[in-house]
């Protein structure tokens, strides 16, 4: 479509979000990292000295690591590589490098290889880096168990140097694990509130993250998330030393197997620093040979990202531990992932009672003082509800939902429904006022919020509302009902439809009587950091759907960015140049599906230097459409820079106005949402004091920035 017509935005829009989706943003990370290049092409060159003259390059990605072996002389190379887009990116590459004729490319599994259709004879050597932060997520595991049986010559035997044996690099692997106290973790995955906005959520209503609840018996999510430590906002703290988790040795048969049969163990981990215990995170040394190695620890500067596994909350939610208590974690690999789950915690004061219980084995006695630990279950029927990271952290979030109730109290006192006390007699006869107005005199109010949202119920507890609320999931809607009869909210006065079954603007539907709504709510900015797509035809339609005097809410939002200097934004967005990539033409190929639209970002804890003070680059009126400066026109803004420099992204955020006086930012500490930034096509040199032209152009939400003097 690009081609086509390539100054289409709305071919740029499904470009971005397509090529985001394509290929993974760590190839440019990877490609970027000089250091981690080196370090393959010397331990190739190793073993091609050594004798391997015979490779196999698995999972090649753009064929860097098969271009090395090459290079260094191997006699015959081939590589495979089971993503399409990968695969023909490999093609373009190797022809850059005049290196097609000498690679044999192969667009498959490495499970698939048959010799000798495939690759004429068994290889000495065998290179990969199908590795993720939880060391197995890439199923390296599982492709070297076959590579030894099908693949691979016979490995070199403990005594001689038989001639022709078979060899893999990585060689090895130590995975290394601790015990972590990080407030941005448990924010994402435990709802710490027990009431938000006046809505209590109770204990009948169980709330659990996707990581820890597998949807079923087939499904194979990974057991962990994955976050750069040193860039978690609010950081973290070690409660414990870092542990050895376990070693892989990938040159060992018998030990792929022995992991791939998914054994678990249990290891005791002695608290050295007291704390909230959030998380364990994971990483590892991979030895690519004897002499080199690289690290995807926490503390290295590299780029790579930790493996974090969020604590399952004790049924009494607190999870503190002191120093001189042990944790007992369960490590295990089903389907070869890796899993760490708390086992229990021994806290030392309840030691002292398990001396004087009859010493049974260890696990009794570990069994036993679990027990103490957790609450008794509550006998009551709990709800299971399953929320995203970004809606567990929303409903953390009691500035935003305080916010919302504020704002919805006002339109209530100014919208007051006419008081209809029909006269109704008691038994005596006597007249009575009905102090509640019937259900057809109260506002109406429409709730078509993405995700999990209780503001339905904040709004019908503060009386006079009857409120829809658009659930998504079944499991959404039941633990919302579970909710409202907890907080005793009369059911007559909500009514949840599962949007579901209907397209987005379905819900968005006259209501059941006659009347127009009072109140819609609608999401404008979606969790990643970008306003949400066809906002303003939603807006459009929810206008139309109005009683007089209505509101939407929010009723205004203002995109608020700045210019900076990052690096780190850079090199997440394409390959710069040559120089990483020690020689090697890679860039011009894979920079290609660089996206220059940046999402789930914190910006707080980006690298970077402002050079410019924060601008407003858009305002959005979802009440007056006239006023939105969203025409596919180009918007001009004069900028300051305040600091000498190279201009390489423009961050941004939004001030999301419920109404004139209550505000949300979305980059606010508190907020649920992460941020987004515009990496510049080429980065600009400015000089403090001068005065520069920023066009933005939006069309239906893709947004495209260049900067002028
Ligand atoms: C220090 C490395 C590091 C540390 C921590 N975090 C990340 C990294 C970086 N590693 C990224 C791995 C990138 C993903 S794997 C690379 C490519 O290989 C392909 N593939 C995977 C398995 C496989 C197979 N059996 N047969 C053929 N092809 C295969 C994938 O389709 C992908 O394109």
């Amino acid at each position: 479509a690009l081609k086509l017509n390539p100054s289409s935005a709305e071919a740029k829009e499904n470009f971005y979000r397509v090529a985001n989706w394509l290929i993974e943003r760590w190839h440019f990370i990877m490609l970027n990292d000089t250091k981690r290049n080196l370090m393959y092409q010397e331990a190739i060159q190793n073993a091609i000295q050594n004798g391997c003259k015979t490779v196999l390059d698995i999972g090649t990605g753009t064929g860097i690591l098969s271009m090395f072996a090459k290079k260094a002389g191997a006699s015959y190379t081939y590589a495979c590589e089971l993503s399409k887009t990968m695969y023909e990116l490999a093609c373009e590459v190797l022809t850059a490098n005049q290196m097609d004729g000498q690679i044999k490319l192969l667009h498959m599994k490495s499970h698939d290889i048959q010799i000798p259709e495939h690759i004429p004879e068994r290889v000495s050597l065998v290179v990969t880096e199908t590795v993720d932060a939880g060391l197995f997520g890439e199923g390296i595991v599982e492709s070297l168990i076959h590579a030894w049986k099908n693949l691979l010559l016979p490995p070199k035997p403990k005594d001689g140097r038989v001639k022709g044996y078979g060899q893999v690099i990585p060689s090895s692997a130590v995975i290394y694990g601790m015990a972590v106290e990080c407030p941005e973790i448990r924010r994402h995955y435990s709802v710490s509130v027990s009431e938000v906005a006046g809505i209590r959520l109770g204990e009948e209503v169980k709330f659990c993250s996707a990581l820890h609840c597998s949807h079923g018996p087939d499904d194979v999510t990974e057991p962990y998330t994955t976050e750069k430590m040193s860039r978690v906002p609010g950081g973290y703290k070690a409660l414990s030393q870092p542990f050895q988790v376990m070693t892989v040795d990938f040159n060992s048969l018998q030990a792929l197997e022995y992991i791939a049969s998914g054994t678990s163990k249990r290891i005791s981990v002695p608290v050295y620093q007291q704390g909230q215990f959030d998380c364990f995170i994971a990483w590892f040394l991979l030895q690519l040979d004897d002499e080199h190695s690289l690290s995807t620890g926490p503390s290295e500067e590299t780029c790579w990202e930790q493996a974090v596994f969020p604590v399952q909350k004790l049924p009494d939610e607190s999870c503190y531990v002191n120093t001189g208590d042990t944790i007992v974690v369960d490590v295990s690999c089903p389907d070869c992932y890796l899993r760490l789950d708390l086992s229990t915690v021994i806290s030392e004061s309840s030691c002292d009672q398990a001396e004087n219980m009859v010493m049974g084995n260890e696990s009794d006695i570990c069994d036993a003082l679990a027990n103490l630990h957790t609450t008794a279950n509550k006998d009551t029927m709990q709800e299971l509800c399953i929320l995203e990271p970004g809606e567990v952290a929303l409903l953390n979030n009691t500035i935003y939902h305080e916010s919302f109730r504020a704002a919805i109290s006002k339109v209530i006192s100014s919208l007051e429904p006419k008081e209809s006390c029909s006269v109704v007699r008691n038994s005596q006869g006597e007249q009575m006022n009905l102090a509640e107005p019937v259900a057809e005199n109260s506002l109406h109010l429409l709730d078509v919020s993405e995700g999990f949202s209780i503001l339905p119920l904040i709004a019908v507890k503060l009386g006079k509302v009857k409120a829809y609320s658009s659930a998504e999931k079944e499991q959404h809607r039941v633990a919302l009902e579970k909710l409202s009869v907890i907080n005793g909210l009369n059911n007559e006065f909500l009514e949840f439809c599962l949007s579901q079954l209907e397209t987005d603007d379905d819900s968005l539907q006259k209501p059941k009587s006659d009347k127009m709504w009072s109140i819609i709510i609608l999401d404008v900015i979606e969790t990643c950091g970008l306003i949400r797509q066809d906002l303003l035809e939603k807006a459009a339609i929810a206008r139309c759907l109005l009683q007089p005097g209505g509101n939407i809410f929010p009723h205004a939002v203002v995109m608020q960015g700045m210019l900076v200097e990052s690096k780190t934004l850079l090199q997440e967005g394409s390959v710069q140049g040559t120089e990483p990539t020690l020689g090697f033409l890679i860039a011009p190929a894979i920079n290609r599906f660089k996206v220059p639209v940046h999402v789930f970002l914190n910006l707080s804890t980006v690298p970077c230097i402002p050079l410019s003070e924060t601008f407003e680059l858009l305002r959005l009126d979802l009440m007056n459409p006239y006023t939105n400066n969203l025409s596919s026109s180009v918007m001009r803004i004069k900028v300051n820079i305040c600091r000498s420099g190279q201009v390489t992204a423009v961050p941004f955020w939004y001030h999301i106005h419920l109404d004139e006086a209550i505000t949300l930012d979305t980059s606010s500490e508190a907020s649920h949402w992460k941020q987004a930034a515009y990496v510049l096509e080429t980065p600009m040199s400015v000089l403090e004091g001068e005065e520069l032209l920023l066009e933005v152009q939006f069309q239906n939400s893709s947004i495209s920035m260049a900067l002028t003097r």
